[in-house]
């Protein structure tokens, strides 16, 4: 339906063209001739009133139309996107590859939105068609008036001034003044321009900015970005005027003249009708078949970023095992049992590995200590044991099982965590905890439960707003929309770095608490907390990890700086420079008398 009323549309410049010749040569008889007659006049006029609103009414519809089918193709697109994109784990979204194709996918999904290049439009197709229809209809007119064989010539010499302009473009010569270009320089320019001005409007960054003096860096790389911007828009009038000695255009009208010449001294039924439309024809048809080139372009582009949007769809989840070879999580009483053989991890495009040739085990509901100096291991390893990274050598299997076998998800389902760099989400304290557990996120007593465990209930009382409070993330600024106004500023609250690592352990323990979890782990959940909070905290963690008569319920995981924590656990894994060089119970390596012992006598 989109085609056609396109079509249709597109056919209208030319009937209007006619419509309007022949309403000319009718007054132009009134004046001129006796040949005149009213009522041939008032039907012309009514035929093009009728066509007039014929296309005003074709217009609504196929506007409306063409909305209806933009904005579905929209949704699909977008939605297949976020799909997808929620669905990638850690592995494939840190492939360079893959993010330039995500990334070109983007820039096809923005195209619906008009939010991408500007230039390109998923239309373009149909634009194609429009355009060419328009061009057909235009030449059936000037065909029309030189029908006769004497006007073959002045019919050639038509088209060919009316596509001289395209023509000529493709030699690259410019009829026009051409759009401004942008160098490497410029470019860079605008980005630097765009980040100073980022840095020096956003609040999150005022403390630093103060803290180190920033203000004056900020202004002058600034003000030298946006000379090298004024430069090159001052250049450009310059350009233009020196250009405008080679523009063609009035030399390409004065071209466009003469078969009119030819066409008024050869035929005597030519008049001012004709004229009229056979000028206006020609200038569409320059027109319309310049666009259509650019069009054409755009297109291609459209082609080459839809061909990436569908190669986007086709990646898988790197960690995601085939679906042949998928091993269901069995649970077992106790909690998860881990054991991990000759592990080894690079991060990608990292010559060193993270993790070299680590061996451990723990068995269900077993609690380990992963400790050691800053950079040994110890985050990366909790994120490989939880598959969120993938190894590169060695064996870890989980029950039993290779975790390589299992559904991550299905194995995610086991557990919960609280990350080094936890997520801050911008919104309440509610969401932010609810989170933890998404089934549970709606139903308030959850989430009271979870922030009573994690200690957090003075805090929640002090807030405005309580859970409904909403919190106020660092490094984000929240887009305004009209009619929000003052809505996002008035009701957003800081929280100390404390404050913001008791809600993640809050959303950690809204699903901790389920009998489904099996392994907890914690990358230093307690770093920010005071002494006192730290133990009510590790206290809570042994209560929900025990059945009320003390039996193992869960496997726990915890890194820890505070070695003073270290001897809660049954076991403790001390790591060096990627690899666990001590491996035992807290009494087992203080008697060793070797890293772990002197790292926990300096921290006491
Ligand atoms: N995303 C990453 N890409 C490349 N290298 C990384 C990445 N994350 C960590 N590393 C490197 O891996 C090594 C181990 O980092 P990891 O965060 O596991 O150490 P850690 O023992 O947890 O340190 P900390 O005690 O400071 O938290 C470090 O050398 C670090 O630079």
């Amino acid at each position: 339906m989109m085609v056609s009323l396109n079509i249709a549309r597109s056919l209208f410049p030319a009937i209007r063209g006619y419509s309007q010749a022949l309403i000319v040569d009718e007054l132009y008889a009134l004046i001129a001739s006796d040949s005149f007659t009213w009522s041939r006049l008032l039907c012309l006029i009514l035929v093009e009133v009728f066509r007039r609103v014929l296309e005003g009414s074709l217009d609504a519809v196929a506007a409306s139309n063409e909305r209806v089918v933009l904005e579905s193709a929209r949704f699909y697109i977008e939605y297949k996107q976020m799909e997808h994109r929620v669905r990638l784990d850690v592995p494939t979204m840190t492939d360079p590859i893959v993010r330039d194709l995500l990334q070109e996918s983007e820039l096809f999904s923005r195209s619906f939105s008009g939010t991408g290049f500007g230039f390109l439009s998923p239309m373009d197709f149909l634009q194609i068609i429009s355009l060419l229809t328009e061009i057909l209809s235009h030449m059936f007119l000037i065909i029309s008036l030189t029908s006769c064989p004497s006007h073959c010539g002045i019919l050639v010499l038509s088209i060919l001034s009316a596509l001289l302009p395209t023509i000529l473009s493709w030699y690259n010569v410019p009829t026009n003044p051409p759009d401004p270009r942008t160098t490497t320089k410029e470019a860079r320019a605008a980005d630097r321009l765009e980040k100073m001005r980022n840095l020096a409007y956003s609040d999150s960054y005022r403390p630093e900015i103060a803290l180190f003096g920033l203000g004056e860096w900020i202004l002058k790389s600034w003000s030298s970005a946006r000379k090298v911007i004024l430069e090159a828009e001052a250049t450009q009038p310059y350009q233009t005027s020196q250009l405008a000695q080679y523009n063609l255009t009035e030399l390409i009208y004065a071209i466009q003249n003469i078969p009119l010449l030819f066409l008024l001294k050869s035929s005597s039924s030519s008049c001012l009708g004709s004229i009229t439309v056979y000028r206006t024809s020609i200038q569409s048809i320059m027109y319309a078949s310049r666009g259509l080139v650019t069009t054409t372009r755009m297109a291609f582009q459209g082609i080459f970023l839809m061909s990436a949007f569908c190669a986007s769809l086709e990646l898988k989840p790197r960690l995601q095992p085939k679906d042949q070879d998928v091993i269901q999580y069995v649970q077992k009483p106790g909690g998860v049992s881990l054991d991990v053989r000759g592990l080894s991890y690079a991060y990608p495009g990292s010559a060193e590995p993270a993790l070299k040739n680590i061996t451990l085990s723990v068995g269900a509901g077993e609690t380990l200590a992963i400790v050691g100096l800053n950079g040994s291991g110890k985050s990366t390893l909790a994120k490989v044991l939880l598959r969120i990274l993938d190894f590169d050598k060695g064996s870890l299997n989980v029950n039993g099982v290779d975790i390589r076998s299992l559904d991550p998800s299905d194995y995610h389902k086991h557990t919960s965590a609280v990350f080094q760099g936890f997520s801050k989400f911008n919104s309440t304290v509610k969401e932010n905890v609810g989170l933890g557990n998404v089934e549970k996120v709606g139903y308030r007593p959850a989430v009271t439960q979870a922030v009573h465990l994690a200690e957090a209930d003075g805090l929640v009382r002090s807030l405005p707003k309580g859970l409904m409070t909403v919190l106020e993330t660092p490094g984000f600024d929240s887009i305004s929309y009209p009619g929000m106004m003052g809505y996002n500023h008035q009701q957003r609250h800081g929280l100390s770095g404390g404050e913001w690592q008791r809600i993640a352990i809050a959303r950690a323990f809204m699903r901790a608490t389920e009998p489904d979890i099996d392994l907890l782990v914690f990358d230093e959940p307690t770093s920010s907390l005071d002494a006192h909070a730290q133990s009510q905290i590790f206290d809570t963690i042994t209560k929900i990890s025990e059945s009320p008569t003390g039996e193992r319920l869960k496997t726990v995981i915890f890194i820890t700086h505070r070695l003073s924590t270290a001897r809660r656990a049954d076991k403790v894994a001390m790591m060096e420079n990627g690899t666990i060089t001590e491996f035992g119970s807290h009494e087992e390596l203080l008697a060793k008398n070797g890293s772990y012992a002197s790292l926990y006598r300096a921290s006491i």
